[in-house]
Parts: C-alpha cells; structure tokens; sequence
C-alpha cells in the first residue's frame, strides 16, 4: 500500500554534500549505461512510481484516472515527462564537475514544481528513490556498494537543492486533505 511521508519528514534536515571525483566517475559510469536507454527507463521509471504511489498521478490531467500500467506506459503525458526528467538527470550527471550548474538546474526544476505545478515536494524524495532502484536493477551486474552510496548521496543533493528552491519561492504544504488523499497518508494507517 502506498505510504507517503508526512510533513515532519518534508521538514527533517538534509545534507547537501559534494561528491568526490571517484563518486562522480562512479554516477557518471552507470547513468551512461541507463541512458543509453533513456526512453525505456524514463519510462520504466514513472509507471513504477505512479503504480506504487498513485496520489502522485493527481498532478497530470491525462493519465491521472489510469490504473493499468500498460496504458500508463502509452500515455503520451507520461512519456513526456519520463523523456523530460530523463533529459534534465543527464544535464545534472554531466555537469557534476560544476556545483552552480548543478544548482542551477536544480533550482529551475523546483520552482518550476513549486509554483507551476505545485507538486508537493515529498513527490520528488519519493521518485528519486524510485530513480535509484531502477538504476540499481538496471545496472544489478555491476553495481557495487562504492556506487550505490556515490547515487545515494547525488539524491541528496538532488533533493536537498529542490527543497530549497521551493523555500525560496515561499512553498506552503498545501492541506493533505485538499492535495494528498486520505487514505494515502500514514496517519489514516491502523
Ligand atoms: C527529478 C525529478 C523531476 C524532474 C527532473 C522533472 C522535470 C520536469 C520538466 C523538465 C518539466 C517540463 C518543464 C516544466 O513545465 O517545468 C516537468 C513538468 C512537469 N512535472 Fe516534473 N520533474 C520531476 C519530478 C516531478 C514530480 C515528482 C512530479 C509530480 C509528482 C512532477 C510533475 C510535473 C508536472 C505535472 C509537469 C507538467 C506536465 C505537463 O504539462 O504535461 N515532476 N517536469
């Protein structure tokens, strides 16, 4: 059952830590093999999300009543945006030498998410961890523990960089009634 985190875990402080040259080489190494089939795992990527977290569909007006995965995976919405998180991933990956461009970028998205979209930003804690699980499986012959710590500490720059943006631009949780269904939150859990 989806379990989405609530406001104290919005709210716990993240680090934002750099990644080391090996750590960059070791991201960079296994996001050249998964882009290679970028469409495929963008997409791959957000049906896994919206089948295990379906109040994240709430947000996208043309596949939010979608239910099988198999027409997720049609939805042109969802390939847009699969294509789009993909492209703007690589731009980060690529420039990871480059702390203001990494920034940058980041900064953009969040706000974008934030004012435009209004997308709660637990959604991104959540589907960068979905990110990382496909990325592991997808690279599973070769992905050792050096690697997986490498990706997990570029989550927290991707999220810690995200959440700032959105303090930046004065995000207000919205109320989980009117936003986050119910029967999706932990509390409604017995
Ligand atoms: C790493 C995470 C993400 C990246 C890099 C990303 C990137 C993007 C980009 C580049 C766009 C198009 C430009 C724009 O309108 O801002 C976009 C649109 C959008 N994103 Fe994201 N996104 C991410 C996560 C999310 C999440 C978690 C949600 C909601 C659960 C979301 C919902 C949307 C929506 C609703 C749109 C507009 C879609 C449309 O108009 O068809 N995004 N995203």
């Amino acid at each position: 059952m989806e379990k989405v985190p609530g406001e104290m875990e919005i709210e716990r402080r993240e680090r934002s830590e750099e990644l080391s040259e090996t750590e960059r080489k070791a991201v960079q190494d296994t996001w050249a093999r998964v882009y290679a089939n970028c469409e495929d795992v963008g997409v791959a990527i957000l049906v896994r999300f919206f089948v295990n977290f379906p109040s994240a569909k709430q947000y996208f007006s043309q596949f939010q009543h979608l239910e099988e995965p198999l027409e997720m995976e049609q939805s042109p919405q969802l390939r847009k945006h699969a294509l789009r998180v993909m492209g703007a991933l690589n731009t980060v990956v690529e420039n990871l030498h480059d702390p203001d461009k990494v920034s940058s970028v980041l900064a953009l998205v969040g706000k974008a998410h934030a004012l435009k979209h209004k997308v709660e930003p637990v959604y991104f804690k959540i589907l960068s961890g979905v990110i990382l699980e496909v990325i592991a499986e997808e690279c599973a012959n070769d992905f050792p523990s050096e690697t997986q710590r490498a990706w997990s500490k570029l989550r927290t720059v991707i999220y810690s960089h995200v959440t700032a943006a959105y303090k930046e631009v004065g995000w207000v949780q919205q109320l989980p009634t009117t936003n986050i269904p119910e029967a999706t939150l932990p509390s409604s859990r017995s």
